[in-house]
């Protein structure tokens, strides 16, 4: 059985104030993350992501259908069982969320304090987590002396102070620099690999899904349009919402804004196609142009690497006859997929 299971959730938050509609911030969600996996959660703003992880973490409780954590029910279960539930789930924050008034030793000992652990235990422990994510030399420091880097490092050690089964990561490095999401990325992992701690990660950014998760969720206006591993996503999305969104996360697909400004800039038909490692070689399109007598220039293009595999799109400008362009472009889509408007 999956660790974390959810089955037709759903979840509607009422009006704020009379007269005003209710939220359905989740509509029939349906879940499976196995132990052992790093899932990523990606989509816009308002998609619904922050809900699902606070529900699956019982900070708030669903409108309908069922979530199990472990094989435990989650849903309608009492406030006092929730408390060993959330025992085995630790989170991190884009804010950190740290104690500015404690120091690093101490904020990470605090789940423990709490846990009513002995004082000797909480010390060899948090010791051990300083040591884990490095930051041994910072224990008597506050947080307001840590770079964003370092306290997100606190915030990792003190979500694994418990020894949680799994950790969830809403947005945690949408406020730092690229370089150090990396660092906090590279922690990730060693915590998924070397604890066995399942990971959930939510984000709004590509990067972090390619660098960390194996399989992926699209979400948009509450629902999951599309999941499954990572690269199948990004480089085939299914439905035209998760082509939406991938268009504006991979690289290599121009905006609609870019894309008028190619269209002022050259003339002919603007066509982008996609590639995808192994499926078809970007010779045999140019060949295939050239033998049908059709002008092209590529004006724009990216290409994409994810756990080793690419995928990547050329945007062309084609001059030629409209049923020339037609038939080369049919020619050539066996393999790729072509679009006047990606
Ligand atoms: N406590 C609440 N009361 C009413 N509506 C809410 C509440 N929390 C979230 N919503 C609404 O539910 C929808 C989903 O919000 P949610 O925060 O889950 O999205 P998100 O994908 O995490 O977005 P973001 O990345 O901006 O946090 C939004 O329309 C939001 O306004």
């Amino acid at each position: 059985m999956a660790l974390i299971s959810l089955q037709n959730v759903s979840k509607t938050y009422p009006p704020a104030r009379k007269g005003e509609p209710a939220v359905t911030a989740l509509r029939d969600i349906n879940l499976e993350i196995e132990a052992g996996e790093i899932f990523g959660i990606i989509g816009y703003s308002g998609a619904g992501k922050s809900t699902l992880v606070r529900l699956i973490n019982a900070l708030e409780s669903s409108t309908s259908g069922d979530i199990t954590v472990d094989g435990r029910q989650v849903s309608g279960v009492p406030e006092r069982k929730l408390r060993t539930l959330r025992l085995d789930i630790g989170m991190i924050f884009q804010q950190f969320n740290l104690f500015n008034s404690k120091t690093v030793r101490n904020n990470i000992a605090y789940p423990l304090r709490v846990a009513g652990r002995s004082t000797a235990e909480i010390a060899a422990r948090v010791e051990e987590l300083l040591d884990f994510v490095g930051l041994a030399d910072k224990a008597g420091s506050y947080p307001e002396q840590l770079s964003g880097g370092q306290k997100q490092r606190v915030g990792i050690a003190r979500a694994l102070a418990a020894s949680p089964k799994i950790l969830l990561a809403d947005e945690a490095t949408s406020a730092l620099d690229p370089e150090t999401t990396h660092e906090v990325l590279a922690l990730l992992r060693r915590v998924n690999r070397e604890l066995g701690i399942t990971i959930v990660v939510i984000t709004h950014e590509m990067d972090v899904i390619k660098n960390l998760a194996t399989r992926v969720a699209v979400m948009d206006g509450g629902r999951i349009v599309e999941q499954g591993e990572v690269f199948e996503v990004f480089s085939n999305p299914r439905q035209a919402s998760s082509r939406k969104f991938v268009s504006t996360v991979v690289r290599g697909v121009p905006s609609p804004d870019e894309l008028d400004s190619l269209r002022r800039r050259h003339p002919g038909r603007i066509v982008t196609l996609s590639f995808r490692d192994g499926d078809s070689s970007q010779s045999e399109v140019f060949l295939e142009l050239a033998r049908a007598g059709i002008g092209f220039e590529l004006v724009y293009g990216g290409i994409n690497d994810i756990s080793g595999r690419a995928f990547g799109h050329l945007t062309l400008a084609l001059t030629g006859e409209d049923a020339a362009i037609d038939g080369a472009l049919a020619a050539v889509g066996h393999g790729l997929k072509v679009a006047e408007r990606f």
